[in-house]
């Protein structure tokens, strides 16, 4: 590749993030790429095989590159290649949300200590640049909540499921081959993904960093046709929402959950793979922002933005990490819809309140009231019991949740 600027890249990966900077930089002939270090030998490669190594230390012990995308899928491994980069005081740009969310206080002393600089936009809603604007736009402005889809290929399932009556499986596969998904799709279904993604977000706008333990989570995989029968008779969507937004008492609540959303929210409009990010901040109001979570060139996009910002300077501040002292919030209730097959195995929740709405010889449905800290306790619990999750607005009536059910419980036929 030409090289108009004399900066030298070495790029970790050639996946679908991988190949999709690769693409991207052919029209952004700035920089040159040094080498691509890649695990299998045996891969068929769309490049000739003198451009890839197989051993990451050819790239990080050569002095002169002067910056890394690392774009694996190894989180480990993207670890390792990180520290190394940030030792050396070099640049480093990464997609790994689970890397970096799980080790950002180490990653932000090693720039601190070594002067180096770690961007990972990419990492977070693919070609949105929402850490960009909670940084350099509302970094000292006080923020509310910021909530909304952050997973592309469950996005993209339950569009799947809604819009085309789809099957679960084969709507996971084309998530899978349209390379959206995670080499291990638990990530993305059971709502690890936009657990990290919240995580990193939850840091950035609120200066909070909370233990997985400490957010409500619980994925898409247990849906079945009835779920969203029931949400279409209602006229809502089910869609993977993830927030962070403080409470009256200023702590902060933090969680991912299926999420019954209805035609006046923003998010029931988000389809497919596509990400959508509504942030409310105290002075400046409510905004919206959408585009693609997922996929190669957009998220390669995301990688290259990253790039030239690093290039220029660019460093986050981390100003809310800096300064704050947040607390989580576990005594709010939430307004909760389960469904199971397996309902002797559901354990002893503390509800405040709750109705079976949906009884036959194949499930039983349910909407309650519950505490987030008793719901969290027994999430476990409720994944054994292959139970359906999902938040429902408190303003859902029971009445409304049994005439949507009732015609539905006649043709029922799970997925
Ligand atoms: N796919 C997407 O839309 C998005 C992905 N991301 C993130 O980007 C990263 C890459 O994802 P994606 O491109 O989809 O993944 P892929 O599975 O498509 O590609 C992974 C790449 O990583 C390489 N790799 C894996 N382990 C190692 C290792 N130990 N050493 C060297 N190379 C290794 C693989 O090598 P080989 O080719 O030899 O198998 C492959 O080239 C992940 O962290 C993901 O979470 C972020 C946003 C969007
Ligand atoms: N697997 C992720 C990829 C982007 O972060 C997703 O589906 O959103």
């Amino acid at each position: 590749m030409k090289n108009n600027s004399g900066k030298r890249i070495g790029i970790f990966g050639f996946g679908c993030v991988g190949q999709g900077l690769h693409d991207v930089l052919q029209d952004n002939t700035h920089l040159e790429v040094v080498k691509i270090c890649v695990r299998d030998k045996e891969k068929l490669r769309t490049l000739p095989s003198n451009r890839f190594t197989y051993d990451p230390q050819e790239l990080l012990q050569d002095e002169t590159i002067d910056l890394f995308a690392e774009l694996i899928s190894d989180p480990e491994e993207a670890f390792f290649i990180v520290r190394q980069a940030l030792k050396a005081g070099k640049i480093i740009v990464s997609a790994n949300k689970k890397m970096v969310s799980e080790n950002l206080p180490e990653l932000v002393e090693l720039q601190k200590q070594y002067g180096g600089t770690l961007l990972y936009e990419a990492a977070v809603c693919g070609s949105i640049p929402i850490l960009r604007t909670l940084e350099a736009y509302y970094g000292n402005e006080q923020l509310q909540e910021v909530s909304g889809i952050l997973n592309g290929s469950s996005n993209y399932i339950l569009t799947k499921l809604d819009a085309e009556g789809l099957s679960y499986d084969d709507a996971l596969q084309q998530a899978q081959e349209l390379g959206f998904a995670e080499a291990d799709p638990t990530l993305d279904v059971g709502g690890y993904d936009a657990m990290h993604k919240i995580s990193l977000i939850a840091a950035h706008a609120f200066g909070a960093l909370p233990a997985p333990s400490d957010i409500l989570r619980a994925g898409i995989q247990h849906i079945a046709k009835r779920d969203v029968s029931l949400a279409q008779a209602l006229g809502a969507r089910i869609r993977l929402v993830a927030s962070a937004k403080l409470d009256i008492k200023h702590k902060l609540l933090v969680q991912v959950l299926p999420t019954f959303v209805f035609p006046e929210s923003e998010l029931y409009y988000v389809e497919a793979e596509f990400n959508g990010v509504q942030l409310k901040a105290k002075y400046a109001g409510d905004q919206f922002l959408k585009g693609r979570g997922a996929g190669s060139h957009p998220t390669g996009s995301a990688v290259w933005a990253d790039i030239s910002a690093a290039l220029a300077g660019y460093k986050y501040t981390y100003q809310k990490l800096d300064r704050a002292a947040v607390q989580l919030e576990e005594d709010a209730a939430l307004k909760l819809y389960l469904r199971t097959s397996k309902p002797t195995l559901l354990p002893e929740l503390a509800w405040l309140e709750l109705t079976s709405f949906g009884v036959d010889a194949q499930a039983e449905q349910l909407v309650g009231t519950i505490k987030r800290k008793d719901l969290l306790q027994h999430l476990q619990a409720l994944e054994a019991a292959d139970a359906f999750v999902a938040e429902i607005p408190t303003y859902v009536t029971v009445e409304e949740l049994v005439k949507a059910s009732v015609p539905l419980l006649e043709e029922i036929s799970g997925y």
